[in-house]
């Protein structure tokens, strides 16, 4: 089922409005918490999707040293979500320490452990900013492949990658290699920040694994509407 593979972020300031917008998509089986609600509000909300039986992905992006970021991890792995995110540009050593971390933090829970998944390059980065701005002198496709293959040797589950690099990442990776995507728009949606993006469908079909769709669909008039839109143009 493809609206499986749709995780809607919770990009909201609070718990109340974060519960106001579950309520409202009963339907959304994968919810994403990040930086905001999981800043102003902590762990609650995580405790109210799995009252739920949602799916939830934790993207909290971590970016530090090996011995932060496992301890991060060894924490986040306490909290039985399904997915869980850490910047490739960390460092196979950061990585490493992660991949090992999540185990550990979860054994020592009893929950399972998350997919521990590497952000390869922020879809809101263009080639002219990877290029001038953070002064990278590889081509971004080629970027985006050494940062996931960097993730993948490193003992990862999988990479975030805009739908953009999907396809080249699919060819390169393991075939369980989890390819998750944000930056996607459907043909009638604002772009917003996002720099590299393709429709949901083609996304899908160049073989991203989850589809991450906020603004499209929180962001409308009547967001299950946009929700039955998007699922109707993946049923083409
Ligand atoms: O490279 C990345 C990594 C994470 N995100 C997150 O995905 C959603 C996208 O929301 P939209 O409203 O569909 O733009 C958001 O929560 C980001 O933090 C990303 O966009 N790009």
């Amino acid at each position: 089922m493809n609206d499986e593979k749709i995780i809607v972020p919770l990009d909201v300031p609070d718990l109340e409005s974060a519960i106001a917008l579950v309520d409202k998509l009963p339907q959304v089986t994968f919810w994403k918490v990040g930086l905001e609600l999981f800043t102003s509000t902590g762990p609650k909300i995580l405790e109210i999707l799995k009252s739920q039986e949602k799916r939830i992905f934790l993207d909290l992006k971590f970016h530090d040293i090996p011995n932060t970021v496992a301890g991060a991890c060894r924490a986040a792995a306490g909290y039985g979500v399904d997915l869980l995110t850490i910047h490739a540009t960390c460092g196979k050593d950061a990585l490493k320490a992660a991949a090992e971390a999540v185990q550990i933090g979860a054994e020592k829970a009893g929950t399972k452990p998350p997919q521990l998944i590497a952000i390869t390059l922020l879809t809101s980065i263009s080639a002219r900013q990877l290029a001038f701005d953070l002064k990278i002198p590889l081509e971004l496709p080629e970027f985006a492949l050494e940062m996931a293959l960097l993730a993948q040797n490193s003992g990862l589950n999988g990479a975030v990658c805009s739908p953009q690099e999907v396809q080249q990442l699919r060819a390169s990776c393991e075939k369980d290699f989890l390819l998750v995507c944000p930056g996607v728009r459907p043909t009638w949606a604002e772009k917003g920040d996002q720099k590299r993006s393709l429709t949901p469908s083609q996304a899908i079909t160049a073989g991203a694994d989850y589809l991450v769709i906020g603004r499209p669909i929180t962001a409308a008039a009547v967001p299950e509407l946009a929700w039955n839109q998007i699922v109707e143009e993946l049923k083409i």
